[in-house]
């Protein structure tokens, strides 16, 4: 199988905070990777590296040059004007002329049930709903990659179902997903691999069925028991 990222040995520092330590991953085309592990154990840093937002301290990260990647965030970043013109300018700053953006624009809020708010002030919309308005963006580039920082996490169950949805659409369409969830139940319907990180470290590395049913290193086992207590 090709990898879309390839990571030998990278390791992010903040200060004095090691964020990733030595981590080796490679993310192979149509994957689902979910990264779990407690809170401030890198998976952010992980992300943020994959998607050029944080430089390694050391090691490398390796990618095609033509790569088209997009990154969504806990709490989507609206600007104050209509649905449409958030996702068009995306398109627009990817260099699509303002009439094509639109009509692109337009055809991605379709794709996530969102056409009838179009003309709203995105700022007025529920989190769920700015968060469809956000994959639509994404949906919009066409990315071969999308990585998600834990996208449902401040979301109700009916709007954390529907974001979920639109994750396993995207993916047999061909998209590979990263995305990182404090939700288990989440990532047993979405994931078809687990990478458990704890202190910057890739601790457990395993296809989703395996993380769940074991063995797993200690650490991994503990939180796991933890998570699901
Ligand atoms: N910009 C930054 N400046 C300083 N320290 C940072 C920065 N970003 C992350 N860190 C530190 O790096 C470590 C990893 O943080 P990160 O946000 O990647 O963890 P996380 O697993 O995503 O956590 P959470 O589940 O809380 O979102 C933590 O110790 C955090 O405090």
């Amino acid at each position: 199988m090709s990898a879309v990222f390839s990571l030998d040995a990278v390791s992010v520092s903040f200060g004095q905070v090691r964020a990733l330590s030595a981590c080796t991953l490679h993310v192979h085309a149509g994957e689902r990777l979910a990264l779990v592990g407690s809170n401030g154990s890198g998976k952010s840093t992980l992300l943020r590296t994959l998607h050029g937002l944080t430089r390694p301290a050391s090691g490398r990260l390796a990618h095609d040059a033509h790569l088209r990647q997009a990154m969504l965030f806990q709490r989507p970043y609206m600007l104050r004007t209509s649905v449409l013109n958030n996702v068009a300018l995306g398109l627009c700053l990817n260099g699509t002329g303002w009439a094509l953006a639109k009509a692109q624009a337009l055809q991605a809020l379709e794709r996530v049930g969102l056409a009838d708010v179009a003309g709203r002030n995105a700022k007025a919309l529920s989190g769920g709903q700015q968060q469809r308005v956000a994959l639509a963006r994404a949906w919009a580039l066409k990315p071969q990659v999308l990585l998600l920082d834990e996208p449902t996490a401040s979301l109700d169950p009916t709007a954390k179902r529907e974001v979920e949805r639109l994750m396993a659409e995207f993916s047999d369409a061909g998209m590979t997903l990263v995305f990182s969830s404090h939700n288990l139940g989440q990532v047993k319907r979405l994931a078809s691999r687990v990478v458990y990180l704890e202190h910057g470290h890739m601790v457990a590395d395993r296809p989703t069925h395996e993380f769940f049913n074991g063995p797993l290193p200690m650490a991994a086992t503990n939180f796991l028991k933890g998570e699901l207590a």
